[in-house]
């Protein structure tokens, strides 16, 4: 078990994996400890809300944390890791969510040799839905890569994967969420333009969704044969798809997650340690 988890950054993931494991229980209020860049009101807002410590003293908020969270942007990664690297020990692990920076350059802009654990969860962690994906850096060891996984598995499910394949993986469920409530604001047009009242399309889309996933999750039936049993010749599901297929509905999402991997790969690139690489 955590005695204190830091997070260096105070964002909308940040607040995502604070949400979830206190409402898990996994861990009280009082024993996580928040920073930010300078934003004095949102460290309140946060402070209030779930009972967290906040501070702008960075040595305050590392100071022996178990677990210390980077939760900052990429483009802010290197003078975040600056804030806080002297504060750091080799006996603390470090955990970054952020995308596409390397745990090689995490590692050297440390300066130590601390353990280093990249994760690409998301915003679900909120609820203990996250689909989060884990890989160990150079000093990250198998204690490690299981401590990371305790505390992500509080707030959904965590899978071990290599390092390169994370851009891939937040192309898929890092972002993914965004891609589904995108779908779902399309429809909830849709079903305003049909003249359906808003109540009664939120609960029908909702609905909709979360049984869908169910199917998915617990058929084990490939999604191409439960979307046929929906599909019955010259029937409504069939000429709905028509049209998706007019508009290349499934070309539009399979480039969608390829410009996020290579979004994810592109915010990586200046932070290489070799940036020939
Ligand atoms: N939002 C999401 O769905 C997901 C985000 N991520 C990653 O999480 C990271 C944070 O994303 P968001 O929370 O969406 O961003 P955000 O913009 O909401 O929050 C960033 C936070 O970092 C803080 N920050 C900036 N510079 C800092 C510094 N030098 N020292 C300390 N704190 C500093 C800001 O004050 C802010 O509190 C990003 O790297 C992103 O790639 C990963 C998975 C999902
Ligand atoms: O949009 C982003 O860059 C972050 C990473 C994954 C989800 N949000």
């Amino acid at each position: 078990m955590f005695k204190k988890v830091a997070f260096i950054g105070a964002g909308s993931m940040a607040e995502a994996i604070i949400t979830g494991v206190i409402g898990k229980g996994f861990l009280q209020p009082k024993q996580i400890y928040v920073t930010n860049k300078e934003n004095q009101e949102r460290l309140s807002r946060l402070r209030d809300v779930y009972n967290v410590v906040t501070s702008s003293d960075k040595k305050e908020v590392v100071k022996n944390a178990d677990i210390v969270i980077l939760s900052m942007k990429p483009k802010d990664v290197k003078e975040g890791i600056e804030s806080v690297k002297n504060e750091i020990k080799e006996n603390q692990l470090v955990v970054s969510v952020l995308a596409g920076i390397s745990t090689d350059f995490i590692t050297a802009e440390l300066g130590k040799n601390v353990p280093v654990i990249r994760a690409m969860p998301n915003t679900s962690a909120t609820i203990g839905f996250s689909a989060t994906a884990i890989a160990a850096g150079e000093y990250a060891y198998p204690q490690h890569v299981e401590a990371a996984k305790q505390l992500f598995t509080n707030i959904g499910t965590t899978t071990v994967v290599d390092e390169d394949d994370l851009h891939a993986v937040t192309g898929i469920s890092g972002s993914g969420p965004a891609y589904i409530y995108y779908l779902v604001e399309a429809m909830e047009t849709a079903a305003k333009q049909a003249g359906l009242q808003e109540k009664v399309s939120k609960e029908l889309i909702v609905q909709t969704l979360v049984g869908a996933a169910e199917m998915l999750k617990t058929t084990n039936e490939r999604p191409e044969d439960l979307r046929k049993k929906i599909t019955s010749p010259g029937g409504t599901t069939q000429a709905g798809l028509e049209t998706l297929q007019k508009y290349n509905y499934q070309e539009a999402l399979i480039e969608c997650v390829k410009s996020a991997t290579e979004r994810s790969q592109e915010l990586g690139r200046p932070y290489q340690r070799n940036p020939s690489l």
